[in-house]
C-alpha cells in the first residue's frame, strides 16, 4: 500500500474512517454509510465495506474528520490494485483555524409539514436548495367551521416526499442519499392527533388548527375561572381559544366514545403533527415533541417548559398520554425505513418558529411574518416572556439544545391568509391558480369600497372573537371579481397591520420594516398592498423557504454540521439569506387612514355574527 496524499490540521474531537472498495472509487459519496457517530469524542463512521477490509477488492482507504471545524485530516491510502486516482473531495469548505479540508459532500434535510402540503427539502451549507418534493394532502370540512385531516395520509406524504427528493438528488449524479447527514422536522402547529399506543393507528381524523367546533367547549372551560378566557394566560401565554390543542383534545374526549375509552384505558397517545411524524419516522420508538410545539398545547408551563399537572387537570387529561418535551435541536432518533433509513432526526420546531430561525431573527426585537394557510407574525423577545396586553400570544420561539437558553416570542396569529386564496380558487372558482388572484387584483387600484373580513372560523389576534363570521361589505353593481380578489388579499394585510399595532403597543417599539415569507408572498401585488397598508417597507427574501431552512439549521446545529451552532449566529455566516426585494409604501397617510377606518368598521360588522355558538 502506498500513501498518496495526506493532510493534517490541529485539534481533534471526532474522526471518521471510510473504507471504499474499487467499485466506489469514482464516486466516494456512495461509499459512506454511517453506523454510528457520537456528538463528541472519538467515533467511527464505518462503511459497509469494512467487511471488505481484509479482501483484495479494497483499493482505497480515506480518513476524514467528521467535524472539520475541530479537526481536519484527509488521508488517502491506495493499494497497488487501484488504477485510478481517488477523488478526494467534491465540496471543499474551510473552517476557522484550519487549512481547507477536502470532504465528502454534506447536506441537511427538512420535512416541512404545513397545513395544506408536505414538502421535503435538502439544503447545502449555503442554504441552497439541492432537491425537494412537495405534495398536497386532503382537507376535510365535514360541517361548517370543522376542519380535519387524515394523519396517515400526512405520513404517507412524508415518506413519499423524502423518497422522491432523494431520487431527484441522485438522478443528477452529483449527490447521493448518504450525503444527507441529518434531518429536521417542522410542522403546522396545534393540529391534534390521537392514536392507539399498540397499533399506532389514529383513533380519529386529526382536528386541524383552524377548526372552530370547540366554541362551546371554550364557553364551558372559561366558566371555570373568574378570569374567563384568560384563565391560563399567565402559565401558558395563551387565551382559551378554539385554536389550541388542549381544547381540541377535550372536545374529542367529550364527543368521541372510542377516544374517551382509549384515554381512560391508558391505551392512547396524543401528539401534535411533529410528534406524529417523528413517532412514525422512528417506527414508533420515539414519542416526543419540542418546546415550541408544546407551548401551543396549553398543557405546558411556559417558563418551566414542562407539562404541568394543574393545566392537565384543568382539561381533564391523563399526563401519561403526552409526549416527552425535548429541545428543538438534539438527536432524537433515526429514520427507520426508506431512502434515508438510518439518518438522524435532530431538529423539531413549529413551522412559524422555524421561519423565525430561517430568517435568522435571533436577536430580541427581530420579527418576521409568514403568509401560508394562515399568517403568523413572530417577534423575538429573547429570554423574557412578554405578556401581551393587546391580544397577542406569548410563546416559545426555540430552544436550540437541551442545555441551551430558551427564546420566547410574541406572536400575532391570523387564521386565514393563503387559505382565502385557496377558497377563492377552489370554492368560488374565480381563479384556476393561486397566482391569478394577484394578477386580477393588480388590474384595479382599489377594491371600490369592498372589504372582505375572512373570519371563516372566527377572528384570532388581536380581535379574538370566535363568534365573528366571514363578511363582505361595500358591494355595489360596480364590483367585479377583480375588486373581490383585491379585497381578499387586503384582508390579510389589514389583519397584519392590526397585529403590528398591537405589537408596537406591547413592545414599545414600532417595526421599521417587515420581513416576510410563505406562499402568499409570491404575489407582488399582495406585498405592495401590504406595504401600502402598513406604511413601512416590506422585505421579501429571495430564498422564501425559511420554514424548511429553520428546521434544517436546528438539525444541523445539533450535530455541528458545517460548524453550525444556532446559539452562536456567527457560525451561520455562510447561510445565505441575503437578496431581498423591498416593497415601499406608495400611498399617503391620509389615504391609509381612510382605508384602515373602513376595515375597522367592517370588522365590527363581522364580530358577533354567530349567536350562541
Ligand atoms: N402567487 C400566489 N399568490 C397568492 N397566494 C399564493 C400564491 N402562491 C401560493 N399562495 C397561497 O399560499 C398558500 C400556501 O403557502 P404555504 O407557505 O405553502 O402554506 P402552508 O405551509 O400553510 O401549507 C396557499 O394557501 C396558496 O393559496
Ligand atoms: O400551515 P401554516 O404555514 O399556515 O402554519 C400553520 C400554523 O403553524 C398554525 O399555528
Amino acid at each position: 500500500m502506498t500513501v498518496r496524499q495526506h493532510q493534517y490540521f490541529t485539534g481533534s474531537a471526532r474522526w471518521a474512517f471510510i473504507l471504499a472498495p474499487a467499485r466506489y472509487a469514482q464516486n466516494p459519496s456512495n461509499s459512506t454509510g454511517s453506523l454510528g457517530r457520537g456528538k463528541a469524542g472519538l467515533s467511527l463512521l464505518l462503511d459497509v465495506c469494512w467487511l471488505h477490509s481484509l479482501s483484495p477488492t479494497i483499493t482505497c482507504i480515506t480518513c476524514i474528520a467528521a467535524d472539520p471545524s475541530l479537526f481536519a485530516c484527509n488521508l488517502v491510502v491506495r493499494t497497488q490494485r487501484c488504477p485510478t486516482i481517488y477523488p478526494t473531495t467534491t465540496t471543499p469548505h474551510t473552517h476557522a483555524g484550519s487549512k481547507q479540508a477536502d470532504t465528502m459532500p454534506e447536506l441537511v434535510g427538512s420535512v416541512d409539514a404545513g397545513t395544506t402540503s408536505v414538502r421535503f427539502m435538502v439544503f447545502d451549507e449555503f442554504a441552497k436548495v439541492i432537491a425537494s418534493h412537495q405534495m398536497e394532502f386532503n382537507q376535510y370540512y365535514p360541517h361548517p367551521g370543522w376542519h380535519e385531516q387524515d394523519a396517515h395520509e400526512i405520513i404517507d406524504c412524508v415518506h413519499e416526499c423524502i423518497d422522491k427528493t432523494i431520487a431527484k438528488l441522485e438522478k443528477e449524479g452529483k449527490y447521493s442519499a448518504s450525503d444527507v447527514k441529518v434531518i429536521g422536522v417542522t410542522n403546522q402547529r396545534e393540529t391534534t392527533v390521537v392514536w392507539d399506543k399498540d397499533s399506532g393507528k389514529a383513533l380519529t381524523r386529526a382536528i386541524a388548527w383552524p377548526d372552530a367546533r370547540t366554541t362551546h367547549t371554550i364557553r364551558e372551560l372559561s366558566a371555570k375561572s373568574d378570569k374567563g378566557v384568560d384563565a391560563l394566560k399567565e402559565e401558558t401565554g395563551l387565551p382559551l381559544s378554539t385554536y389550541f390543542a388542549s381544547v381540541k383534545l377535550r372536545w374529542m374526549l367529550d364527543n368521541l366514545p372510542e377516544v374517551r375509552k382509549a384515554h381512560d384505558d391508558k391505551q392512547m397517545l396524543f401528539g401534535t403533527i411533529d410528534s406524529w411524524i417523528v413517532y412514525n419516522l422512528t417506527d414508533r420508538k420515539v414519542h416526543i415533541t419540542d418546546a415550541s410545539n408544546a407551548s401551543r398545547t396549553m398543557f405546558m408551563d411556559l417558563r418551566a417548559q414542562k407539562w404541568d399537572k394543574k393545566l392537565c387537570d384543568f382539561f381533564g387529561i391523563d399526563m401519561d398520554i403526552l409526549p416527552d418535551i425535548k429541545s428543538s435541536s438534539e438527536v432524537y432518533g433515526t429514520i427507520s425505513k426508506g431512502a434515508l433509513e438510518g439518518v438522524q432526526i435532530a431538529g423539531i420546531v413549529g413551522d412559524q418558529m422555524a421561519a423565525l430561525v430561517g430568517n435568522k431573527c435571533f436577536q430580541p426585537g427581530e420579527a418576521k411574518n409568514t403568509y401560508g394557510t394562515g399568517a403568523f407574525l413572530l417577534y423575538n423577545t429573547g429570554d423574557k416572556v412578554v405578556s401581551s396586553k393587546n391580544g397577542l400570544l406569548s410563546t416559545i420561539a426555540y430552544k436550540a439544545g437541551p442545555d441551551a437558553p430558551v427564546y420566547y416570542a410574541l406572536e400575532g396569529s391570523i387564521a386565514v391568509a393563503g387559505s382565502a386564496v385557496k377558497w377563492v380558487r377552489d370554492s368560488l372558482g374565480l381563479i384556476k391558480e393561486a397566482h391569478e388572484i394577484g394578477e386580477l387584483a393588480g388590474q384595479v387600484d382599489t377594491t371600490g369600497g369592498v372589504y372582505f373580513v375572512t373570519a371563516f372560523n372566527g377572528l384570532f389576534c388581536p380581535y379574538w372573537d370566535d363568534t365573528a363570521a366571514g363578511t363582505v361589505v361595500g358591494i355595489t353593481a360596480y364590483t367585479d371579481k377583480r375588486h373581490f380578489c383585491r379585497a381578499t388579499l387586503e384582508s390579510t394585510c389589514y389583519q397584519t397591520k392590526a397585529i403590528l399595532d398591537a405589537m408596537a403597543k406591547d413592545s414599545g417599539v414600532a417595526l421599521k420594516a417587515l420581513q416576510v415569507d410563505g406562499g402568499l408572498t409570491n404575489s407582488d401585488v399582495a406585498m405592495q398592498i401590504q406595504a401600502d397598508i402598513l406604511g413601512i417597507n416590506v422585505e421579501r427574501p429571495e430564498m422564501r423557504e425559511s420554514t424548511a431552512l429553520g428546521s434544517a439549521l436546528l438539525a444541523g446545529s445539533a450535530i455541528g454540521l458545517f460548524g453550525w451552532d444556532i446559539n452562536k449566529p456567527e457560525t451561520l455566516s455562510k447561510v445565505n439569506t441575503a437578496g431581498k426585494q423591498v416593497f415601499e409604501p406608495k400611498i399617503d397617510d391620509q389615504k391609509r387612514n381612510e382605508l384602515l377606518h373602513g376595515w375597522e368598521r367592517a370588522v365590527e360588522r363581522a364580530k358577533g355574527w354567530n349567536e350562541n355558538p
